[in-house]
């Protein structure tokens, strides 16, 4: 593998606040042009793992790497080709929008000062309007031009549509999916909205009390999970966890309901393999509510 093969990984993570565990042996790993959403629930741990994966917190163990380097330590090269849009922009907020944009474009020899343009006309952030006037969401929106102008080969993302209403989202999801698509650009967003992830992001990870519990494709997901009845006699002879298994609960006749990853089927007891023609597939928001519950 060369080393540049992976923009961002991570390999067994784990995060203490004080006593409280935030992350607990996180392995992920983003291959060049994915678009990776990581959804969970407020408090789940997400702003924790983008800032350990960027290395502006420091993990308790395991390693943090963007484009193979260690995050912690990462080169002045390295920060140079990705950009990043915490959940709250800092605003130089004496400056005007375009002196703003002018003073930051200084430091990236790539900046497009043409899509900076468009995108402003498009969201009609006024040029001449101070930093410290804006609203929430045109604050939002023009710490996203600032991060796309400078054209990234990796892009990450702090809930980024937050303070924007419906339209707007919709507008400045569909820049962060051109921009992958276009340029080739690596994407990391985090969000808690399901149809915010539908729409751009040809990959999810599923971060719930600090546990990555799915994370995969989004294309074909519904084929690959599903919810599966067992009656009490086969209940008895499962073991206490299945490869794959992601909830069990009792059901109301003795018996179990069980929330399975069907890639892990050939592991399973011959007669929970055939009865899993059975198991009702799950899409994405069926299955992030049966799982965070
Ligand atoms: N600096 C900190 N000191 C102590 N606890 C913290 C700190 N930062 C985060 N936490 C705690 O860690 C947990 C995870 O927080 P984090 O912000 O990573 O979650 P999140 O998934 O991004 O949440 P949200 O969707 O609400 O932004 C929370 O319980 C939070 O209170």
């Amino acid at each position: 593998m060369t080393r540049d093969e992976h923009p961002l990984k991570c390999i067994d993570l784990y995060k203490h606040y004080g006593k409280k565990p935030v992350l607990e042996g996180i392995h992920l790993s983003l291959a060049p042009g994915q678009v990776l959403g990581l959804i969970g629930r407020n408090g789940a741990g997400k702003s924790t793992l983008i800032r350990c994966l960027l290395g502006l917190s420091e993990a308790d163990q395991g390693q943090a790497l963007v484009f193979g380097e260690k995050s912690y330590f990462m080169s002045d090269a390295t920060k140079a080709r990705l950009t990043y849009v915490p959940q709250q922009p800092t605003s130089l907020g004496w400056l005007r929008v375009s002196d703003m944009l002018a003073f930051v474009a200084r430091f990236y020899p790539q900046w497009d000062q043409a899509m900076v343009e468009r995108l402003l006309d498009r969201w009609e952030i006024d040029r001449k309007q101070s930093m410290a006037k804006l609203s929430p969401g045109e604050r939002q929106r023009l710490a996203l031009i600032r991060a796309l102008a400078p054209r990234p080969d990796l892009l990450v993302l702090d809930e980024p549509a937050a303070a924007l209403d419906p339209v707007a989202r919709r507008d400045l999801l569909r820049q962060i999916a051109l921009q992958a698509s276009d340029m080739g650009t690596t994407v990391l967003f985090s969000s808690h909205i399901l149809s915010d992830l539908e729409r751009v992001a040809s990959h999810v990870a599923f971060l719930d009390r600090g546990k990555l519990l799915i994370d995969g494709e989004l294309d074909g997901f519904k084929e690959r999970f599903g919810r599966l009845h067992v009656g009490p006699e086969m209940a008895a002879r499962l073991p206490a966890k299945l490869a794959g298994e992601l909830r069990r609960r009792p059901a109301a006749d003795a018996g179990l309901s069980l929330l399975l990853s069907m890639d892990a089927q050939a592991a399973w007891p011959e007669d929970l393999r055939q009865a899993c023609h059975q198991a009702t597939p799950l899409g994405l928001e069926d299955l992030f509510v049966e799982v965070v519950e």
